[in-house]
């Protein structure tokens, strides 16, 4: 495909990456460090360019699997709650360290759900992602797990990252939200079952039969497949925003995508159409 014919309008000041746990952790287990290397590059050049970056970073249970050498995620709650506790500190801690390298400050948010049903915590959220926004700080964000068990369970509003993302995106007004999945888009068919299934490179709408389409994770460390990204996806058209689903194998796209090169799927509302020849 010619991408100069095919360029996307993206006029973005401020964006929120999310990165689900399997851009983070390998299949085997071990912490994918060029991962947190690169995204910790690619989001200090944006934010030295004046652009105002939020991460919504997974993994904080699959670094506690790691740190604990365990191989498989425990059922019980509680176990889980507990390795959030160990992996989050950890995490936070290599993308501190990855930042500082590039001489960028962030800033940890852990977010319940609750937070967002009551106007004046959330008025509290909001002000703080202004502030630190305002500082040229990157506010790296993930569900406070010790504490809300909703996202591990998929009961309630958050569901998991995705939707969180989708939340913060809407909620602090950003231009665009970039998902960084295992997976290069979104496909006509589960591409685990269909091997010949094709990308979707641009969605407008959302109905019943792009849910059809929609399977289950792809990994042992995903959790909600490709539903909860298009919840998160209609999240955000209903509030008139954009969404791009693509790989996080190199984080290093999301300059790509800034570009308006066509990669990966483009949630957008109908108006805000590509444009021919950039
Ligand atoms: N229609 C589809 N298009 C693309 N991927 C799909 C589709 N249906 C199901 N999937 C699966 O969804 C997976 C991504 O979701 P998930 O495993 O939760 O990733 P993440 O850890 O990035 O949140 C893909 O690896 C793929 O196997
Ligand atoms: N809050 C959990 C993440 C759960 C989740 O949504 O994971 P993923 O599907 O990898 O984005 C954690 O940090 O482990």
């Amino acid at each position: 495909m010619d991408k100069q014919l095919n360029k996307r309008k993206m006029n973005v000041k401020r964006l929120v990456v999310k990165v689900g746990t399997s851009t983070l952790v390998y299949p085997s287990g071990g912490l994918n460090l060029n991962a947190i290397d690169q995204l910790a590059f690619v989001l200090s050049t944006l934010c030295g360019q004046g652009k105002e970056v939020i991460l919504v970073s997974s993994g904080a249970i699959g670094v506690g699997l790691n740190a604990l050498r365990l191989g498989e995620r425990p059922k019980d709650i509680s176990a889980q709650q507990a390795l959030a506790a160990i992996g989050q500190s950890k995490l936070i801690t290599l993308f501190n360290q990855r930042f500082n390298h590039y001489n960028q400050t962030i800033g940890q948010l852990l977010l319940t759900h609750d937070v967002f049903d009551f106007p004046a915590s959330t008025q509290h959220a909001l002000d703080t992602f202004d502030r630190l926004l305002k500082m040229h700080i990157v506010p790296i964000v993930n569900e406070n797990d010790s504490v809300a068990v909703d996202e591990m369970d998929h009961r309630t509003k958050f569901g998991d990252n995705d939707q969180l993302s989708a939340i913060v995106a809407t909620r602090t007004e950003a231009d665009l939200l970039i998902m960084l999945s295992d997976i290069e888009g979104f496909y006509d068919a589960n591409p685990m079952t269909h091997p010949d299934a094709k990308i979707i490179p641009t969605i407008h709408t959302i109905d019943d039969e792009t849910y059809a389409v929609a399977g289950g994770k792809g990994s042992m460390y995903g959790t909600g497949g490709m539903i909860t990204k298009l919840t998160a996806a209609e999240l955000m058209l209903a509030d008139q925003r954009q969404m791009i689903l693509a790989s996080g194998a190199d984080p290093a796209i999301i300059l790509d995508i800034l570009n308006g090169d066509p990669i990966g799927t483009w949630f957008t509302p109908e108006q805000k159409g590509a444009v021919k020849n950039g």
